[in-house]
């Protein structure tokens, strides 16, 4: 057997299980990689709110960071909650140092329930020294708003904003996700040359927490596999509606998607 693709998440936590390191894990565990974690903030969190967060002092992180390429190097790297911009900073050096590739963001800045979990001062470094790195972003459209300082309301105005994205700012592609949109869950694909729609049945639900995690985690999985990313970016649609679709009941606010949805429909079984 050759060597297991493997996939490292850097992002905060959630104690609850249902978004960050945490369901950035459960997706690379569910799409059959190995996953790896670096801490950047500790959150305290549940399907209600943010609590209160810690970020982990930068040699800790860069420790991490060090520790994994040192040993179990990544075939695909996604980032997810970095909150402030020393972090980024520190990220987008250690990147370049290990000459990563297959480099997903999912650019974080605000959680389902509203708390802010990057700091305003630092949107600008997320652009600035993190986004040319990407292979691709996956901004929802409040993010994308914020990257590309544009009202979104519409599909035009979703493609306008990719454009922007991949043209001036130098990602090599992004998915600007529609899930805030309208009655279908709408999301554009851009590539440089390609524009793309991925749509889904919008399914009413309140158990959306980690969506944007779980998405992200299923193109990074996909990348380590050596999926061509528009096929992988097409695979994680398929498995976040799924584990939309069939919701767990947990928690008492905005719950977890359901992990196990996607191989139950591949192998047409029921685990939950
Ligand atoms: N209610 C829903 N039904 C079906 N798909 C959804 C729903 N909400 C979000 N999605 C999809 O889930 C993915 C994550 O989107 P989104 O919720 O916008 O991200 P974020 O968690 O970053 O806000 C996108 O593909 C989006 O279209
Ligand atoms: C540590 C951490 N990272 C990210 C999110 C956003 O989650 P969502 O995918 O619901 O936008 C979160 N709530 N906590």
């Amino acid at each position: 057997m050759g060597q297991v693709p493997r996939a490292l998440t850097i992002a905060g936590t959630d104690p609850s299980g249902g978004a960050g390191i945490h369901a950035d894990l459960k997706t690379f565990q569910e799409l059959c990689v190995y996953g790896m974690s670096v801490i950047t903030a500790v959150v305290s969190q549940n399907t209600l709110g943010v609590k209160t967060f810690l970020d982990m002092p930068l040699e800790l992180i860069e420790s991490q960071m060090d520790a994994v390429y040192e040993d179990i190097r990544p075939n695909a790297v996604k980032t997810g909650m970095l909150s402030q911009s020393d972090v980024i900073r520190l990220v987008a050096q250690k990147m370049k140092a290990y000459n990563v590739d297959n480099y997903v963001m999912d650019p974080v800045m605000v959680a389902k329930s509203g708390d802010a979990l990057l700091a305003e001062t630092a949107k600008k470094e997320l652009v600035n020294e993190l986004l040319p790195l990407t292979t691709i972003v996956t901004p929802n459209l409040p993010e994308a708003e914020e990257i590309t300082g544009r009202t979104i309301q519409n599909v035009q105005q979703m493609k306008d904003a990719a454009k922007q994205i991949v043209d001036e700012f130098g990602a090599t592609a992004v998915v600007v996700k529609g899930g805030h949109l309208d009655d279908e869950a709408r999301d554009i694909y851009y590539d440089g040359s390609v524009f793309d729609e991925l749509v889904a049945s919008r399914y009413d639900t309140k158990h959306t927490h980690g969506t944007g995690c779980t998405f992200s985690a299923a193109i990074t999985a996909e990348l380590a596999k050596g999926t061509p990313l528009r096929q992988a970016v097409e695979t994680a649609k398929t498995y976040i509606t799924e584990a939309i679709k069939h919701p767990i009941h947990l928690g008492r606010g905005h719950g977890p998607v359901n992990h196990w949805a996607y191989r139950n429909r591949q192998e047409g079984l029921s685990r939950a």
